[in-house]
């Protein structure tokens, strides 16, 4: 997207993309301008510093952070930036995600991450976490999620009865 980057993605790995795709898709679904990265706490921590220490300079307002395992992104990412930090726990190979979960949510007083579901739920979420707090100053990205969330509502109503086909 061209416009001025208001959401940051970044993710742990090119391995996350498969889940935090969902993220970007939803975002772009509500006409988002969004940036997407892979920064590690672990394998690029300076790049995770420059990134965290730029990111209101640079006019970001919310940052979706997904990272699957031993997941230290989003909290080290919340400790260096006053920005909303929404954490995505990936599914993990090992633990199927509640390594991910744990590393993320439990975070000490004073150093928020908003944490959502594992996987591609939470993904999702985050974008509309992110929609939703951006559209407190903008009416018309109010609009647009209010119509996002009429046609998931009415995608749910045109559905057949279960059974039929
Ligand atoms: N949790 C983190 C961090 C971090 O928290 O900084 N950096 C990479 N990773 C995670 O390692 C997993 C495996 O990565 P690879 O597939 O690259 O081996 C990924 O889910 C990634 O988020």
């Amino acid at each position: 997207m061209s416009a001025q980057p208001l959401v940051g993605v970044i993710m742990g790995s090119q391995s996350d993309w498969e889940t935090m795709i969902h993220a970007c898709e939803t975002l772009e679904a509500l006409g988002i301008p969004f940036e997407k990265d892979v920064v590690s706490a672990h394998r690029t921590p300076d790049k995770l510093f420059d990134y965290a220490d730029a990111a209101v300079g640079r006019g970001l307002k919310v940052i979706i952070a997904g990272a699957g395992g031993a997941a230290h992104l989003p909290g080290m990412v919340a400790a260096k930036t006053r920005l909303p930090v929404l954490g995505v726990p990936v599914q993990s190979k090992a633990l199927s995600g509640m390594d991910s979960l744990l590393s993320i949510v439990q975070m000490p007083a004073g150093v928020p991450v908003g944490t959502l579901a594992i996987g591609r739920s939470g993904a999702i979420n985050a974008a509309l976490l992110a929609a939703a707090t951006l559209a407190t100053h903008d009416e018309a990205l109010a609009e647009r999620l209010d119509a996002w969330r009429e046609r998931q509502t009415q995608a749910v109503l045109d559905k057949p009865e279960p059974g039929e086909a």
